[in-house]
């Protein structure tokens, strides 16, 4: 493909799919590539431009990861990130050690050379940065210039303008960080990118990808949940293979009220072949009875999931591909992927599939973000409506139900949950949140309804706002629509008799609760 491009090397970095990101937006090409790779097979690339990632590692580490030292030596610019910085300084002779105040945050950055990475700043400035380090650069290698400090920091910015090397402390991918997008163009400046790459672009390569990867014949199935990721990947299979695909709906009992329906009337007429409903609500419930472990409902929900695609695969006579809609988020929160980050849970569909079923996956947005996603989706015709659908994790009300899911607690929380959606979109906030929903909590309260004792089940409302559910907080609903939903989910879902509003940000929690 003959469009420009600038590597990633990751250091495991929570964040590093947003260093990606960024670039992209700026009309970039950006893979990701592990920090192990060679300066040999980083060359075959021809990148224009290399950023390490930071990283949850301590420089001085045992087995803390390394970089190839030719990469700094290709002689294309590099940017260094945090742990990425502390890479180029050590690789020149220059000194990283533990800080005594450590960074995480927020912080007050002063300019003093507007050069390199500051380029489009003034001696001076003050900006507001995201910091997240416990080391720090204490002395930089010869040829390097300090552009800039924090009151904990230094060497907050740095330039070798010989070696074209750009080193920064704090974090410019993330959106708390002021102008950071300026200092990334700027670097794309810098190399001389021509910018020539797009969201329509993306939907031609992808289609191409497609075609080389599952050939000319075969059957490809799609697990298709009606949510903007997996509608998104099978409009874009079936662009590239047309009828050779077959869309799988599984009801696994955990969904949300009437949405069974819903999808089916969305997708009534869009497709090629008609899509497949599974019934499978018995076999989900059979799998959660007893269980009460998060990760073990996971676990478990994964691995019927794929007992229900490999019987439908079946019915047609066996598939050679499976399609999911899996996003970049799923995969850096479950999996150890490329480097050196940690497991916070694991997501669904990312566990892998079984030896026996020896059928290819195919995401073809495995690198993308929602809002990235959201945006092609208009670009392949889905509906407005569909676009903006919040999103509904496959394990659904599972992991929404605490303690152990049966079918009448989940009953329970679907109605709830329905009023909460309900009064959201009658308040018109619903596309401004990330996600709102309810949770049913293992915990019974004491209450009193028409001078009776009740004893019933609390529930959680979570509401959030987010632009790639990296990050998250909770969103500040007006008291008069949290008291609607509190009251009519207590007078007409019987079984709750108390509601409570969620106020935790992520991180340190997570959107989800379990
Ligand atoms: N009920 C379901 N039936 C079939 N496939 C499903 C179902 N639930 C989840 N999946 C598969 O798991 C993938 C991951 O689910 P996830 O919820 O992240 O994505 P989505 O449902 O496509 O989009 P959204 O995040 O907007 O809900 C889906 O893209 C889909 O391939
Ligand atoms: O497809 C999915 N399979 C899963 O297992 C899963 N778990 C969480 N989510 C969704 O991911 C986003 C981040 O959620 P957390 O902050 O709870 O990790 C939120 O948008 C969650 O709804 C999932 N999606
Ligand atoms: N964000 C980072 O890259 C952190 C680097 C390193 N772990 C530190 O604490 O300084
Ligand atoms: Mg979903």
């Amino acid at each position: 493909m003959a469009h420009q491009t600038l590597v990633v090397l990751d250091f495991g970095s929570q964040v590093t799919q947003l260093i990606a990101r960024r670039v992209r937006e700026l009309g970039v090409y950006a893979e990701i590539l592990p920090y192990h790779t060679s300066a040999e097979k980083l060359a075959a690339r021809a990148p224009r431009a290399i950023i390490l990632s930071g990283g949850p590692s301590s420089l001085y580490d045992e087995g803390a990861p390394r970089l190839d030292p030719d990469v700094l030596k290709l002689g294309v610019p590099v940017l260094g990130i945090c742990y990425g910085l502390y890479l180029m300084v050590a690789g020149f002779g220059g000194q990283v050690e533990r800080a005594t105040h450590r960074e995480y945050g927020p912080a007050a950055l002063t300019v003093g050379r507007a050069e390199g990475p500051l380029k489009r700043l003034r001696a001076g400035d003050r900006l507001g940065v995201w910091m997240s380090h416990g080391d720090r650069v204490v002395s930089l290698p010869p040829g390097f210039h300090n552009l800039a400090s924090s009151d904990n920091c230094e060497h907050a910015a740095v330039f070798d303008p010989e070696r074209k090397l750009w080193g920064v402390q704090f974090h410019p991918e993330v959106t708390h960080t002021e102008r950071g997008d300026e200092i990334i163009a700027t670097f794309l400046d810098a190399a001389g990118f021509a910018r020539d790459w797009s969201a329509a672009r993306f939907v031609d390569e992808a289609v191409a990808a497609v075609q080389a990867r599952v050939g000319t014949s075969g059957t490809v199935i799609c697990a298709l949940s009606g949510g903007v990721d997996s509608s998104v990947a099978a409009l874009l299979v079936e662009r590239a293979i047309g009828e050779r695909l077959h869309c799988i709906f599984v009801d696994n009992g955990v969904l949300r009220k009437n949405e069974r329906e819903e999808v089916e009337r969305m997708f009534a007429g869009r497709l090629h072949n008609k899509l497949i409903v599974a019934d499978a609500r018995e076999r989900f419930f059979a799998a959660l009875q007893g269980v009460t472990d998060p990760e073990l409902k996971r676990k478990r929900i994964g691995a019927t999931f794929i007992e229900v695609f490999e019987e439908e695969a079946k019915k047609l006579g066996g598939a050679d591909y499976l399609v999911q809609g899996t996003l970049y988020p799923d995969v850096i929160e479950s999996v150890n992927l490329r480097g050196a980050s940690v497991t916070i849970k694991t997501h669904h569909n990312v566990g892998g599939l079984p030896e026996r079923m020896r059928m290819g996956v195919v995401e073809p947005l495995r690198e993308l973000f929602k809002d990235e996603v959201r945006r092609l989706g208009l670009l392949v015709g889905l509906p407005e409506d569909m676009v903006w659908r919040h999103p509904f994790p496959g394990p659904g009300l599972a992991v929404r139900v605490l303690g152990e899911v049966t079918p009448a607690r989940c009953d329970l929380l679907r109605e709830a949950d329905a009023i909460i959606i309900e009064e959201v979109r009658k308040a018109g906030l619903y596309r401004q949140l990330w996600q709102v929903f309810g949770v049913l909590l293992p915990v019974q309260s004491v209450g009193v309804m028409g001078d009776g004792r009740t004893y019933e089940s609390a529930l959680a409302i979570r509401a959030v706002t987010s632009t790639d559910a990296m990050t998250a907080d909770w969103a500040r609903l007006p008291y008069e629509l949290l008291a609607t939903m509190s009251a009519r989910i207590i007078n007409e879902v019987r079984g709750i008799n108390r509601v409570c509003y969620d106020i935790s940000s992520k991180p340190p929690a997570t959107i989800e609760w379990e």
